[in-house]
């Protein structure tokens, strides 16, 4: 698992780290991962490094002084370096001092022959000139977004663009973007990956992460949030062993869809289908559409004669009246792991009596949208996401996943998982559908809650994008894509389970040479 630091961890690491090694040090490393970074783009892009041209964006603290620092290097490769400091007075001096002693320049953000927008006539032509452009504006203590001078500087920005720490704008601990805000090619940070990188908007707004240790990483505590990659995804997946058979793989019931509305309940069970090798009971009033859609499908036309189960997917389809309540309340009151979505999910947020039908040891796993986490908090989740989650998750003793293009999956015991897409092809109607009925047989099959819910989503939105692509083995690959319906989402699971695992296997087969 990769870890994610918050802020003030980071800092408090930071801290414990300048007792051993001197801040100067460490920053020097910092800037020293920065420029080598620039070094491999500009190398890419334009076929080198001397005699190529670099804009430094200087802001007032630490994050400058990386940038600066950064930019001494690079003129020592014989690039031109110029930065252009947005508050001249409060520059980081010994890094404006190292920038010059190796022969690089500085300019004001607002000097002399400012343009109507403000900005001086040196620093306009750094930009202009510049084959790429470092942001130093503000790193770890940034509130709020980019003020107008900045913001004016990055907008006029067409060549690549590396962010030291983070995309300044972007608010570190939430990934939120409410303002201009620099979007990276790279983003270059320093221990470890914070909540910016890999949340909302700051997630497509880092670019590519890289991350330096410089000797931040060893102090740094338990991380606040992990992601799952897609190694774990493809060890983890429950796959058939030689003496298993349909009932040790796990039995999975779905409950969900109506007679007017069959369709949730197609999907959902067929996700269970394609998700394990166990068995998939049906129970509703979709039996026929699901039996002639999946014949492997035991399907009945009640819960109650549904037969054993070892985990339950509810609530897509099932409505939000007496029957759906009467059909989560049974499913809640066997005792095995549930996975709630859609109409259950309303029926616990207008009856608080439903919290009593559960057994409170057995795993409860819920999958708001944001709407419907706004029913059940009483508010929206609101920028910190991961908070949000957090705490219903523990007051209501659940695994809460909230979905979005960034998918938090909080226990309740104060774990999160965090999964971000990078892309959005599984926003598509019925896509929770499908999710629900993979969470579902996860659980059937025995995958603890959290990591059911973080491989379930891994291997959703991989599927997702591969069905866009085209990449599914029915030939016809495309690079940019195109839309799909969650049918097809559905019908790419197994090749995004086969691709997790093959990555699995790629990364085993070197360790156990090595070994
Ligand atoms: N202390 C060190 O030796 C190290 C620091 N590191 C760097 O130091 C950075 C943190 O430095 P600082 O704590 O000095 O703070 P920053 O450089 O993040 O912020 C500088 C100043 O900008 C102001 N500011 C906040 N929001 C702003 C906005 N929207 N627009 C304009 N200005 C804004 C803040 O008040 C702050 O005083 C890290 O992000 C990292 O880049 C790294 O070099 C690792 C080592
Ligand atoms: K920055």
């Amino acid at each position: 698992m990769q870890g994610v630091w918050t802020p003030d961890q980071v800092r408090s690491a930071e801290h414990r780290l300048f007792a051993r090694v001197p801040e100067p040090t460490v920053m020097r490393r910092a800037a020293f991962a920065v420029a080598v970074q620039c070094a491999r783009l500009l190398t890419e892009r334009t076929g080198g490094v001397a005699g190529r041209r670099v804009a430094l964006l200087v802001g007032a603290g630490n994050n400058g002084g990386d940038a600066l620092w950064a930019g001494a290097f690079l003129r020592r490769r014989g690039a031109g370096v110029t930065a252009v400091l947005l508050a001249p007075d409060k520059a980081h001096e010994a890094g404006l001092e190292g920038l010059r002693r190796a022969g690089g320049r500085a300019v004001p953000a607002e000097g002399a022959n400012a343009d109507t927008a403000g900005i001086g006539s040196e620093a306009a032509d750094a930009l202009e000139r510049a084959d790429l452009v470092v942001d130093g504006i503000v790193g770890l203590a940034a509130r709020g977004p980019l003020r107008p001078v900045a913001a004016e500087l990055v907008r006029r920005v067409t060549v690549p663009l590396v962010s030291v720490d983070l995309p300044s704008g972007v608010d570190p601990m939430t990934g939120s973007v409410e303002g201009p805000a620099v979007s990276a090619d790279l983003t270059v940070t320093f221990g470890g990956l914070k909540p910016c990188h890999v949340l909302g908007a700051g997630a497509v707004r880092s670019g590519e992460v890289v991350v330096a240790g410089v000797g931040i990483t060893e102090e740094l505590p338990e991380p606040e949030f992990a992601l799952l990659d897609a190694v774990e995804v493809g060890e983890g997946w429950p796959i058939p062993g030689p003496e298993d058979d349909k009932y040790s793989t796990g039995v999975v019931g779905v409950a969900a869809g109506s007679a007017t509305y069959p369709g949730a309940a197609v999907l959902a069970t067929g996700a269970a289908v394609r998700a394990t090798a166990g068995m998939v009971r049906y129970a509703g009033p979709a039996a026929d559409e699901v039996r002639s859609a999946w014949p492997e499908v035991v399907a009945t036309g009640s819960v109650g004669d549904a037969g054993r189960v070892q985990a339950w997917s509810v609530g897509p389809g099932i409505g939000t009246g007496s029957s759906g309540r009467d059909v989560l309340r049974f499913v809640l009151e066997s005792g095995r792991p549930v996975c709630a979505d859609a109409d259950s999910i309303t029926l616990f947020a207008e009856d608080d009596t439903m919290w009593d039908a559960r057994d409170p040891d057995a795993p409860l796993v819920l999958t708001p949208h944001a709407g419907e986490f706004a029913r059940l908090a009483g508010e929206g989740p609101g920028a910190d996401r991961v908070a949000a989650a957090r705490g219903i998750a523990t007051s209501c003793n659940a695994f809460l996943l909230l979905k979005g293009n960034t998918t938090v999956i909080a226990a309740p015991d104060g774990r999160v998982l965090v999964n971000d897409a990078r892309q959005a092809w599984s926003a598509t109607a019925g896509s929770g559908d499908v999710l629900t009925g993979l969470i579902g047989a996860l659980l059937a099959a025995g995958v603890e809650p959290l990591l059911a819910c973080g491989y379930a989503t891994h291997v959703h939105s991989l599927a997702a994008e591969l069905a866009a692509h085209g990449k599914t083995g029915d030939g016809g690959r495309s690079e940019a894509g195109a839309p799909i319906g969650a049918s097809a989402l559905l019908a790419a699971v197994p090749a995004a389970v086969r691709a997790v695992r093959d990555t699995a296997l790629r990364t085993a087969a070197p360790r156990a040479a090595a070994s």
